[in-house]
């Protein structure tokens, strides 16, 4: 089962994540960007490029989840592990529509969304920790491009989007709670999940 977590920066995911370990010690725990791979690294060298063309971006980020789906996700999902991913395809659909809103594409996240369905694998549930875009910005401490409150709202609104498209799919965790509120809320939407699998 693939489990992923979304949400802006700031809204607690990697502290989430991280913590899950203890209580899920057989999980694959896994995250987009990757960490251990040149296509992840070419990733964050556009993340810290403010010149980075957006649609440039679009396609690096889809290339190291080719990456990240055939060396990590897949092979843990034919093992039988739970995969517990720290953003995932909803991250594009959420970010790179926001930053392609004023580009040549008519329908950005549609034509995003296209892009992957040919080959992605679809998240089984996704855990939303849902902030205001402004305590996003003050919690990340606003140090890319990405980061920015304004930018987030459009991010947060492509979210909505998604979350009202597949509410089946969703879980919304409030994520303005204290952090350890917000890990049980998460734990205990997690052996809901794997309760009804
Ligand atoms: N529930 C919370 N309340 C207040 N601060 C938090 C909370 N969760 C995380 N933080 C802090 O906010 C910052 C960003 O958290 P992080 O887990 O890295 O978020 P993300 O991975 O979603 O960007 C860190 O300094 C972290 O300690
Ligand atoms: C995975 C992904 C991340 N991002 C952005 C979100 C973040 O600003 C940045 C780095 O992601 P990440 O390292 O997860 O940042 P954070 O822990 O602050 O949430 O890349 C995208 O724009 N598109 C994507 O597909």
């Amino acid at each position: 089962m693939l489990v992923t977590l979304e949400g802006l920066d700031g809204s607690g995911k990697t502290t989430v994540w991280e913590a899950l370990h203890d209580a899920y010690p057989d999980a694959v725990f896994t995250r987009e960007p990757t960490s251990d791979s040149w296509y992840g690294e070419a990733v964050n060298r556009a993340i810290d490029d403010d010149d980075a063309d957006p649609l440039a971006t679009l396609f690096l980020f889809t290339a190291d989840h080719a990456d990240h789906l055939s060396r990590v996700v897949r092979p843990a999902l034919a093992d039988g592990n739970l995969v517990v991913s720290d953003r995932y395809s909803d991250s594009r659909y959420a970010y790179q529509a926001a930053a392609l809103s004023d580009s040549d594409l008519r329908r950005p996240m549609e034509y995003i969304m296209g892009i992957h369905a040919a080959f992605t694998r679809p998240p089984d549930k996704t855990i939303y920790l849902d902030v205001d875009p402004e305590t996003a910005a003050a919690r990340s401490g606003a140090t890319n491009k990405f980061e920015q409150a304004a930018y987030l709202a459009d991010v947060r609104a492509n979210y909505e989007r998604l979350i009202d498209a597949e509410p089946e799919r969703f879980v919304r965790v409030d994520a303005t709670q204290s952090p350890e509120d917000v890990l049980e809320a998460v734990e205990a939407a997690l052996e809901e999940i794997l309760a009804e699998q």
